[in-house]
């Protein structure tokens, strides 16, 4: 047999002998099933037990019942019944025989081992220790026993016995007993320090004692020739642990074979043996701490120290105490959620990237669990191999989260996107050139010149015949946008536009457009990745683009260049070099329209971005039909937009509500006509008008342009800080949040901030606070409160201050002259004085209570991607060391996919700036980076300069009503789609 399943059999029988004990000889059941299998495959059953039993003595015994049945079951059990009758009886006290499981069953229970007088037998069930084993090769019998002993069982597989594990209970049975050892080491301790001074010595060698190879560790150890001393201090470390089990052998094992069946059990042990280590430390500190007692109780209450006890200890001390035992039954009720069910039950229904991230998870959650231990033992688990462990694992867990990631970004509708290029109306063109250009080559006539006419067109996708060219494109300025925004009339052709719009509809991917709500967007669309047709409606377009585009730093870009974009990222000259390939195809129906927006751009890095919009109508639609393009006037407040949210009734009878621009607010029309081009900036506010009759197909992407010059030197800190905290926000937002930690930490000062430049040109210095600078920075966060306050106050002062200085004046002058009428004045002013005290004080109430003011620090500074991210914002005047801090905002998650705005705060003498929409703007792209789906966010009507922002971003009002704390004061909820703000910070 193999030393290594000898080993385990010991292993597992002297944690039976050390839980309950065990008789000598060790009494053995044999049920019929178990000595059937013997008989089949020639067992010797006494002598391979033995063996398999660590060669210890044995008791093999059955009972009359189980005899009686193989005799009733006839002649088929006639062997069996030999076999069973050599082995000795145990005395089951059944008169009249019984079922062998009925009659197994109550002999395996402990109280049924009373012996009987008038039953002799060498079997002693007298002993007290007397726990049998079971040998069946019914897995039913097997599992009572289990549950009824508490022992492993045995039976015959293949003609090999077999030991099972030891069951559950047992080994929860077991740490407890060591977990009790630990108590009475730790009080032992806490005697001596009682008696004298705390016995440092006690502490220190523990450290030292603990010190070690990762157990955990999967790498290949090193050979070492260990003294004596090094030998002895890792019998003591293995005997902390567990004496039957070798982790880092047992996670290598693990590596080698693969899951079998036996891994889900090998994790308890490493759980058993860190959770058992973290109270260990915790007891010795506490009893190293003051001489007090340890209650019994300790991790089974909330605190888990008495609540006397708890005085003692400093406070500082506490809290950290009380930290600890709570992470260590959270670390212990987690890791029960992971084992209750096996590996592979738990796994089944994974996909094969779940079940990849579940594996990688459980062993980056096991090193980081033995990273905390040595914290606990005042080591530092960075220089230990526990570092390179967690290292290891991160490079698959990345592979997986960018597997996953891209499961995330369902765009592009593949298939609809194959069924366009198959239904191949719009290649027919390319197609038809092929032919003709073969043709005309066979011919061989003129044919230089067509063949260079066909090269050019060999795979083009637009049609060489109706060339455009040969028509001519015009290009129609709009109103005074110069090179920022123009119409190229008949930039493809009728028939190049029927195609494109005949192969949408065949592809049948025309859908409506997911995370929009009807009244924003109702059109239908379609997402297509053509880089082909992309490149050759570029080459068309390219002579009518401006060769370069300059941004100087200094002046404000946003208002001369109307691009979205921080100065110092833009400065240098910039070419148009292509189409984003990505295509949208939308289409509208009567009824359908698209709400005021900007449209979002694409940037991959600060040397390459989208800068303009490139739309083509695919149909004519006359201005009677409306469906217009808008652009509009951004500068006036959006809240006039919403307040034209109208409701109506469509031709097919359904009723819609719509936000759309009033008249007022419309600058100049652009209306759809077949193949024109219209080109215009991100960064201009506009709108697609309801359409009335007909269907208005469009065609979109963007005009990217890259740097022609290098970036300013000076910026160089900037790009490097940006890119690190892209890296960090993107590790951070998978929950890699000690990686973004660090990331973090490699991150200057000076480069956590970046410039941010407001509409008027007001630049600021905009800054997202670290987890550590946010506990220092925490009074900045009732700045928001104190303006409130401070608004609120001006609000009473013109009422209640004045009512109360009235009343009093009144009943003054009701006392000194004794007038009825100031009685009478008096009498009604003083109750809406207290009415506004009462207020005032249920609103200072309950600002305190509010439930996310209270937990602020825990948002701030919690791990993980749930933590509330802050902007901060000083004034970029040069040369100030500390820059008066002129404003904040902040995100809280609040569940799946939807976060929420809160904080929002620009002192008033910074107001009208665009400072608001700017860093709101700026969040919003963070959280959609971190995968927020949505934002929400509640105001009030006394915050209209809030309002006016909220409202200008495409924010949503979903809700209003008044409550308790301002009564008469309408609450205001909002929501913002976040799908289209994602992408990189620019
Ligand atoms: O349909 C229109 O006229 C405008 C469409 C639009 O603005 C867009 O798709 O971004
Ligand atoms: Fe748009």
């Amino acid at each position: 047999m193999r030393a290594k399943k000898l080993k385990r059999n010991r292993r597992i029988l002297d944690a039976c002998a050390e839980t309950f004990g065990l008789a000598d000889p060790l009494p053995v059941l044999i049920d019929s099933s178990f000595a059937r299998m013997a008989l089949r495959h020639k067992v010797n059953m006494s002598d391979q037990l033995h063996r398999l039993l660590d060669g210890r003595n044995l008791a093999l015994c059955t009972t009359r019942c189980v005899i009686k049945e193989c005799q009733l079951l006839g002649p088929v059990m006639a062997g069996t019944l030999k076999v069973l009758s050599c082995l000795e009886l145990h005395p089951c006290h059944h008169k009249r025989a019984t079922t062998a499981v009925r009659c197994l069953t109550k002999a395996l229970r402990p109280v049924a081992t009373e012996p009987t007088v008038d039953e002799a037998s060498s079997v002693s069930a007298s002993d007290p220790n007397w726990r049998p084993l079971l040998a069946s090769n019914s897995e039913r019998l097997r599992s009572l026993a289990h549950e009824l002993t508490g022992m492993p069982c045995l039976l015959l597989e293949h003609g090999q016995p077999l030991l099972t594990g030891l069951p559950a209970d047992t080994r929860r049975l077991l740490a407890e007993r060591r977990l009790r050892g630990l108590r009475a080491e730790a009080d032992e301790a806490a005697a001596v320090a009682a008696a004298a001074t705390v016995d440092a010595s006690v502490l220190k060698r523990r450290r030292r004692r603990q010190r070690g190879a990762n157990p955990l560790s999967c790498l290949k150890k090193k050979r070492k020739r260990q003294t004596e001393q090094q030998q002895q201090k890792s019998d003591e470390v293995h005997c902390n642990i567990d004496n039957n089990v070798d982790l880092s052998s047992t996670i290598c094992r693990r590596r080698k074979r693969g899951r079998r069946a036996g891994w889900s059990r090998r994790p308890w042990h490493v759980r058993q043996f860190i959770v058992e280590q973290l109270q260990q430390q915790f007891l010795v500190f506490i009893t190293a701490t003051s001489p007090m007692e340890v209650d019994d109780d300790l991790e089974a209450d909330s605190g888990g120290v008495g609540g006397s006890q708890l005085d003692d200890i400093p406070d500082e001390i506490r809290a950290n105490l009380l930290r600890l035992v709570g992470s260590v039954d959270e670390v212990e009720s987690a890791f029960d959620a992971v084992m209750r069910q096996p590996y592979e039950e738990r796994t089944a229904d994974m996909t094969p990237l779940e079940k990849a991230k579940f594996d990688l998870t459980f062993l980056y959650g096991m090193n980081a669990l033995y990273w905390v231990y040595l914290r606990c033992q005042g080591q530092d688990p960075s220089k230990h191999s526990v570092r390179s462990e967690l290292d290891r694992v991160v490079g698959p867990m990345r592979r997986v989260q960018a597997e996953a990631d891209k499961a995330r970004q369902p765009r592009i509708d593949v298939d609809a996107a194959k069924r366009f290029v198959k239904a191949g109306m719009w290649r027919a063109a390319h197609d038809k050139a092929r032919q003709r250009r073969l043709e005309r080559e066979q011919a061989a006539a003129t044919a230089a010149d067509e063949k260079a006419i066909g090269d050019e067109n060999e795979e083009a996708n637009l049609d060489p015949d109706e060339s455009v060219e040969a028509a001519g494109i015009c290009r129609v300025p709009i109103s005074d946008f110069g090179n920022q925004g123009f119409v190229l009339r008949g930039f493809l052709s009728p028939g190049e536009c029927q195609r494109l719009v005949d192969s949408a509809e065949a592809s049948g991917g025309l859908k409506p457009t997911p995370f929009f709500r009807q009244e924003y967007r109702s059109c239908h669309r379609l997402v297509l990745h053509e880089p082909e047709l992309a490149r050759q409606m570029f080459l068309r377009l390219r002579p009518y683009l401006p060769d370069k585009l300059t941004f100087n730093g200094q002046d404000d870009p946003i208002t001369s260049h109307r691009v979205h974009g921080a100065p110092w990222l833009l400065k240098g000259n910039w070419e148009p070099y292509c189409l984003n390939p990505v295509l949208r195809l939308c289409r509208y129906h009567p009824g359908q329209h698209f709400s005021p927006h900007y449209d979002g751009l694409l940037v991959h890095d600060d040397a390459c971005r989208s800068m303009q919009t490139f739309m083509v109508y695919l149909t004519d639609n006359p201005a009677s039909d409306g469906g217009a393009t808008n652009f509009l006037d951004d500068g006036l407040s959006m809240s006039s937009l919403i307040s034209t949210t109208e409701s109506a009734t469509e031709s097919d009878g359904t009723e819609r509500q719509r936000m759309s621009a009033p008249q007022s607010q419309i600058i100049c029309q652009v209306h759809p006509e077949r193949g024109s081009l219209l080109v215009f900036n991100h960064y201009r506010l506009h709108e697609g008008e309801r359409l009335a009759a007909g269907v208005k197909y469009i065609l979109r992407s963007d005009i990217m342009y890259r740097r022609i010059t290098a970036a300013p030197q000076s910026d160089e800190k900037f790009r490097e800080a940006l890119r690190l905290q892209q890296e960090a926000e993107r590790l951070e937002s998978r929950g890699q949040a000690d990686e973004a930690q660090l990331i973090s930490g490699s991150m200057e000062d000076q480069a956590k901030e970046e410039q941010l430049v407001c509409r008027t040109g007001l630049k600021l210095r905009m800054r997202l606070l670290t987890a550590k600078e946010a506990e220092e920075y925490f009074w900045v966060a009732l700045m928001p409160y104190s303006w409130t306050n401070r608004r609120l106050a001006e609000i009473i002062a013109t009422c209640w201050q004045t009512r109360t200085a009235c009343a009093t004046l009144a009943a003054l002058a009701a006392w000194r002259w004794r007038r009825p009428v100031a009685w009478l004045l008096a009498g009604a002013l003083a109750p809406t004085a207290l009415l506004h005290s009462l207020r005032l004080l249920l609103w200072l109430i309950s600002t305190r209570q509010l439930p996310d003011y209270a937990r602020f620090p825990e948002f701030w500074c919690g791990e993980g991607p749930n933590r509330l991210y802050g902007v901060f914002l000083d004034s970029a005047e040069a040369g100030q060391q500390q820059p008066p801090l002129v404003g904040t905002v902040a995100s809280l998650h609040l569940d799946g996919d939807t976060c929420e705005l809160q904080r929002l705060g620009v002192l008033p003498a910074y107001r009208g700036h665009g400072v608001g929409d700017a860093v709101c703007r700026r969040l919003m792209r963070l959280c959609a980076n971190r995968g927020y789906r949505r934002m929400q966010l509640g105001t009030t009507q006394l915050q209209q300069y809030a309002v006016d922002i909220y409202e200008r971003l495409g924010f949503i009002r979903t809700d209003q009503f008044t409550s308790i704390i301002l009564p008469g004061v309408p609450i205001y909820r909002y929501e913002a789609e976040l799908s289209d703000a994602a992408g990189p910070l620019d």
